[in-house]
């Protein structure tokens, strides 16, 4: 659980931002002491009454850690510090200097109910020695509560990659703004639930977590055409398209399934339209009224399939490629993609894009903000890390959804989902990405445990009630 709606900035951006204020005239003890209090606010919110241990790294994580110490103790908690190293000289050796009560090095301490965790923050962490690592190991397992400060300690900031640490938090209280381990890769496990703590540093960014979409109900004049067509292509695996279909029916005034389906079927609102060459797939394509065509679900990767989505290509509507339309791109994805003046939204899994771009390169925020500015399309890169990237460079970052959606199929709802709010067009493409993700995320949190991607479609309209 992450905070909605509120800027993502890379260390650096955040040292940047603590610089501007202190330029304006901000003192960095100041600083650390707010950010001490907001951390000592939401260890009393939790502690009740139990036996408290801070540890306290060299950085001024840790002498945050001194500054919530100070604060806990006067609470009248019982509270020990315990220190990795000398408080680097500055503002954490000023803290250090007040905390008057009990001291041990980390290597002597012994477990206590309450952790505070300031070891490491957003400097640059190395991996903990073994002997340090076990015994931190000791010290986490032998709490019932884990309040990280800042970041949880051992995690890289901008990756979010655990480097080895022992640590996992029950709670992280971001200071002054979210980083991308509080979003994305291990960081989402290690921090547990997220708070952020307003330190009073002004912070913008191109990069923003995922927030409920404000959506507009149908107006008294809209019509089956205004609300929105979706055209969804089907293929060798029929099913796959039927449910993007399906989820595409919660929304879009009129959705059209292109394919080799003889048979209608269930919903019976869903139009079938037999195309199968290139004569009907163009024919249906040459429609001005279309707002969005889903191509890749199920398609194949033969001959025919490639054919239609090099149709689907050269068509002027908004694109949605996913599944097998990904795999057929390849890594020619960059340069024809660029070529395409018409939208496009690519929604790769990780082995998707990861053949499309290449598997290096950065962070997953970096990598899909490459491959958007290498297609020019917006890429929804999913995962529990789901990281959708505009080619402006703008990212949204989404964690609200359910570790329960990792099986077939909810993909393909994905797109389908996608496809109603860019053919509404009353959202952005961007903004239409972020409404996809956070539905889709919501209604399987609707679902509980245990769903099948159709259950997901028949959720989407209680996802989408919460949203008007
Ligand atoms: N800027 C501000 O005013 C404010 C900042 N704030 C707070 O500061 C935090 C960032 O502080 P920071 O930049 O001092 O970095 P931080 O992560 O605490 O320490 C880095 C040190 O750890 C050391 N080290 C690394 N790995 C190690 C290991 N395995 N084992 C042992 N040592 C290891 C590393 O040593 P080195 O690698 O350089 O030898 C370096 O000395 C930020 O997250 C927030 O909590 C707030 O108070 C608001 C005001
Ligand atoms: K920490």
């Amino acid at each position: 659980m992450i905070p909605p709606g509120v800027p993502v900035v890379s260390a650096a951006a955040m040292v940047a931002a603590e610089q501007a204020v202190f330029a304006a005239g901000a003192s960095q003890i100041e600083l650390m002491e707010r950010a001490g209090t907001a951390v000592a606010r939401e260890a009393l919110r939790f502690a009740n009454q139990r036996p408290v241990l801070v540890l306290a790294g060299p950085g001024n994580n840790g002498g945050d850690g001194y500054v919530a110490a100070r604060l806990l103790e006067e609470a009248g908690l019982d509270v020990t510090v315990a220190t990795m190293g000398d408080a680097k000289a500055g503002a954490a050796a000023h803290m250090r200097s007040r905390w008057e009560g009990r001291t041990v090095a980390l290597e002597d301490a012994a477990p206590r109910a309450f952790l505070v965790d300031g070891l490491l923050g957003i400097g640059k962490a190395r991996p903990f020695t073994p002997d340090l690592g076990d015994r931190l190991r000791t010290l986490v397992e032998g709490a019932q509560f884990v309040l990280s400060i800042d970041i949880p300690s051992g995690f890289d900031t901008d990756s979010g990659d655990d480097l080895g640490s022992p640590v996992t938090a029950d709670r992280t209280v971001a200071l002054g703004a979210l980083k991308p381990v509080h979003c994305i890769g291990d960081g989402l496990a290690g921090c547990g639930a997220v708070m952020l703590a307003d330190i009073g540093i002004p912070v913008e960014s191109a990069w923003h977590s995922l927030a409920r979409p404000a959506l507009a109900r149908p107006s008294a004049r809209a019509n089956k055409y205004s609300r929105g067509l979706v055209v969804v292509i089907e293929g060798e695996m029929p099913g796959a398209a039927r449910l993007s279909a399906c989820a595409a029916a919660s929304g879009a005034g009129y959705v059209i399934l292109a394919g080799d389906t003889a048979s209608d079927g269930q919903p019976h609102a869903i139009v079938r339209r037999r195309v199968t060459t290139p004569e009907t797939m163009t024919e249906l394509l040459d429609d001005s009224r279309i707002g969005a065509v889903v191509v890749g679900p199920g398609l194949g990767r033969g001959q025919n399939a490639r054919r239609m989505l090099d149709l689907a290509l050269s068509s002027s509507h908004a694109l949605i490629l996913d599944g097998d339309a990904l795999s057929l791109l390849g890594t020619d994805a960059g340069a024809r993609l660029s070529d395409r003046r018409a939208p496009k939204v690519l929604t790769p899994h990780s082995g998707e894009f990861d053949r499309m771009f290449g598997p290096g390169g950065g962070s997953k925020i970096e990598r899909t903000i490459a491959g958007a500015k290498e297609s020019g399309a917006h890429i929804i890169h999913k995962g529990g890390d789901t990281v959708i990237a505009a080619p402006s460079g703008e990212v949204i970052l989404g964690a609200n959804g359910s570790p329960w959606l990792s099986t077939a199929g909810t993909g393909d709802v994905l797109a389908g989902t996608l496809a109603t709010q860019l053919a509404g067009g009353a959202l952005s493409h961007l903004e239409a990405c972020e409404a996809a993700v956070w539905l889709h995320g919501r209604a399987a949190q609707l679902c509980g445990p245990a769903f099948h991607a159709d259950d997901l479609i028949a959720n989407l309209p209680r996802a989408i009630a919460e949203c008007l």
